[in-house]
């Protein structure tokens, strides 16, 4: 693995500014974002704030639903995040909440003296707190650098949430891949209140803007996901060689479908999952191996789910992944949850022939990029016409 999947989450309000002048942390996300910031922050391995963040806020970092928790749990994950922190100088504080949290453990990434100040500050924690090492990131410490060591370490998805600086750091460095940013209905105002960036040589020009992907409301909140890829382009959907490449491999999914063994009483659906470079990681149809087989469960048979392409690979659906199953536990909306995969590509969305679907919306509240291609269900539709009468 080069670099995790990268995602850079912020609250901001509509002058732009990620906190006030005042002691207290401000919260500019309601309960229905933060809430959905703990589902982004369960389906990460690492979250990473600045040494800015740590003294202002002195945040835990930790995944809060006791269900999440769990469900990290029972995928043999830990039930929290591996921290990581970005400091210059060194200078931190070792009883902050940060290293005396969580069950998987910190990491300082800093360069230059800082590796000995870190270290130092370091030195006589209690022995009860996860373990916290210090790691030499380059002086400045570059977020390509911070990235390697965490790819090393296993982490495929990260998170990283703050604050402006960090934010800066990593955006000019041209290695985030989403940003999803929360606009609060207020304005802070104040001349120095912290803002989102500070100012920097940013890729995202207009010439090389990002692509929204999603734009939603959360009661009054607004919640905007971009995708921060090579060769962005303004428009709401795929870029024209992305969209190409979609429209490529759905059509695969089709031609799958119709190996399925007949059904009256089930959909026909083909999947293919699909590596960042064009690798097929897995295929599947519906009922291959089994009676009750789903395509995408079929297909993610075939996945390592170690393999480190499944953060940047596509998983292809000629049919809206399902959101409840009879006949097994997990409808496939969780088994692809249950997989590191960043971005679901499907057809045609499930008309309610069966059973009611929300797939995609589930998904989506899970961090997930999900692309509908309507404009290719026809040959779906086609497969599965015995069904629709
Ligand atoms: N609304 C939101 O979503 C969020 C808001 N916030 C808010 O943001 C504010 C903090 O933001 P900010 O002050 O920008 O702090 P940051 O968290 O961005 O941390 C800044 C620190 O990072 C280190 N640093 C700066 N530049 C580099 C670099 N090039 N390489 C390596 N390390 C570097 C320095 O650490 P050192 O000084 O140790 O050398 C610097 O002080 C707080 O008010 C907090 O509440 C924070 C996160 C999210
Ligand atoms: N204020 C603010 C955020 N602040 C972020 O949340 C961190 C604290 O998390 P925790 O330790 O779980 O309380 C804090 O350090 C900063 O990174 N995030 C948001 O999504 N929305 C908000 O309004």
């Amino acid at each position: 693995m080069d670099r995790p999947y990268t995602i850079l989450s912020c609250a901001m309000s509509v002058d732009g500014r990620i906190d006030d002048t005042g002691p207290e942390r401000l919260r500019l996300s309601n309960e229905a974002d933060f809430a959905e910031i703990d589902e982004l922050r369960a389906e990460c391995d690492a979250i990473l704030v600045g040494a800015g963040t740590l003294r202002a806020d002195n945040p835990r970092l930790l995944v809060r639903s006791p269900e999440l928790r769990e469900r990290r749990r029972e995928r043999g994950r830990t039930a929290h995040l591996l921290k990581a922190l970005v400091t210059r100088g060194g200078e931190i504080d070792p009883a902050a909440r940060f290293f005396s949290t969580g069950d998987a453990g910190a990491v300082v990434y800093t360069g230059g003296e800082g590796v000995e100040t870190a270290r130092r500050a370091l030195a006589d924690r209690p022995a009860a707190d996860p373990p916290a090492e210090v790691v030499d990131a380059g002086d400045p410490p570059t977020a390509r650098a911070v990235l390697a060591d965490l790819a090393g370490r296993g982490v495929a998805r990260l998170l990283v949430e703050g604050g402006g600086h960090v934010h800066t750091l990593f955006l000019t460095s041209g290695l985030v891949d989403e940003l999803r940013l929360a606009v609060a209905p207020f304005l802070v105002g104040q001349e120095d209140a912290p803002r989102f960036v500070v100012p920097g040589a940013f890729p995202q020009t207009p010439d090389a803007p990002m692509r929204l992907v999603e734009a939603r409301a959360l009661g009054d909140v607004a919640v905007l996901r971009y995708r921060l890829d090579q060769g962005a382009r303004v428009s709401a959907g795929p870029s024209p060689a992305e969209g190409e490449s979609d429209a490529r491999w759905l059509r695969r999914t089709v031609e799958l479908s119709r190996s399925c063994p007949p059904s009256d009483t089930a959909f026909s659906v083909g999947c293919a999952v699909v590596a960042a470079d064009g690798t097929v990681l897995g295929e599947g149809y519906s009922r291959r191996d089994d009676p009750h087989d789903h395509a995408e469960e079929a297909a993610l048979r075939e996945v390592d789910a170690d393999d480190p392409r499944l953060a940047g690979a596509t998983l292809y659906s000629s049919l809206e992944p399902c959101s409840s199953r009879s006949s097994r536990p997990l409808p496939c909306s969780a088994l692809i949850l249950a997989t590191p995969l960043a971005r679901v590509v499907f057809a045609w969305r499930e008309p309610s022939v069966f059973v009611d679907c929300d797939g995609a919306e589930r998904l989506r509240a899970a961090g997930r990029t999900v692309v509908e291609r309507p404009d290719l269900a026809g040959g779906v539709r086609e497969v599965n016409a015995h069904l629709l009468d």
